[in-house]
């Protein structure tokens, strides 16, 4: 007996199961462009913002692109267990409040994060699930080039991640995609991204965040 041809088939039944993704790789290396160039596709996509004790840079926005906390508020937090995940990148505290990831989930939406190597790597033992997306640069040149064009750092601070760079890279095995963001193709690196995304929901077993 087959079933009526007006029945929807069971997999159209399955309701779509939101990802976790998490989006990594090198200082400077384009992660905070993509993610606003991301932003500009209006997919239903919710940004986490992280928290930092670092203080902001000339344009960034507290609550945008980071929640900007003092260093005894961040230690505060983690104290309190507030934080999913935290770490010390680039000599400043990085950290996932709990209360941001879980206001993501509820959305209903993908989720999309960007953390350090460090952050990835705990995010993979927390969330087997989650989809580990690294961004790197076309060449160590370029990548070079565009650190220091951003005009974000003291010698200081560029020296952390000029050091940090090598060790970050050899993480890139515990990533389930590598996306390459050449100089001036942006947008590429983006629609990889968005193609991504796409895919991993055309999955027949999906993948089940739990956090
Ligand atoms: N582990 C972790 N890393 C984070 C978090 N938020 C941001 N980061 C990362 O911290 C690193 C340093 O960020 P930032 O100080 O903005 O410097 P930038 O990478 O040179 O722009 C970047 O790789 C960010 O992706 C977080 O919550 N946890
Ligand atoms: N594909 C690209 N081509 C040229 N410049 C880029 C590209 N992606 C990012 N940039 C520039 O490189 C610098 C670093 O980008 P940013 O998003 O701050 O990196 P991250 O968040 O990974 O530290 C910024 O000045 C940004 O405008």
């Amino acid at each position: 007996m087959v079933a009526p041809l007006d029945e929807p088939l069971f997999f159209e039944l399955t309701r779509p199961q939101p990802l976790l993704i998490v989006l990594s790789g090198p200082s400077g290396v384009g992660k905070d462009t993509v993610l606003q160039a991301l932003k500009k596709r209006n997919l239903p996509l919710h940004f986490v913002v992280t928290a930092t004790d670092r203080p902001p840079r000339p344009g960034e926005v507290d609550g945008v692109d980071y929640i900007f906390v003092s260093r005894e508020e961040f230690e505060r937090m983690i104290a309190a267990d507030e934080m999913l995940e935290y770490a010390v990148v680039y000599g400043d505290y990085k950290g996932v409040p709990k209360a941001q990831i879980r206001q993501a989930l509820a959305s209903g939406k993908d989720v999309i994060l960007r953390v350090d190597v460090q952050g990835a790597a705990r995010l993979r033992a927390l969330c087997p699930e989650a989809v580990l997306i690294f961004l790197a640069p076309a060449n160590v040149q370029e990548w070079y080039q565009r650190l220091i064009n951003r005009h974000s750092e003291t010698p200081e601070t560029l020296q952390r991640r000029i050091e940090a760079v090598r060790r970050e890279l050899t993480y890139l095995d515990m990533f389930d995609y590598v996306v390459i963001n050449r100089q001036d193709h942006l947008e590429q690196a983006v629609d990889q991204i968005v193609a991504i995304i796409q895919v991993e929901h055309l999955r027949v077993h999906p993948r089940r965040i739990t956090l």
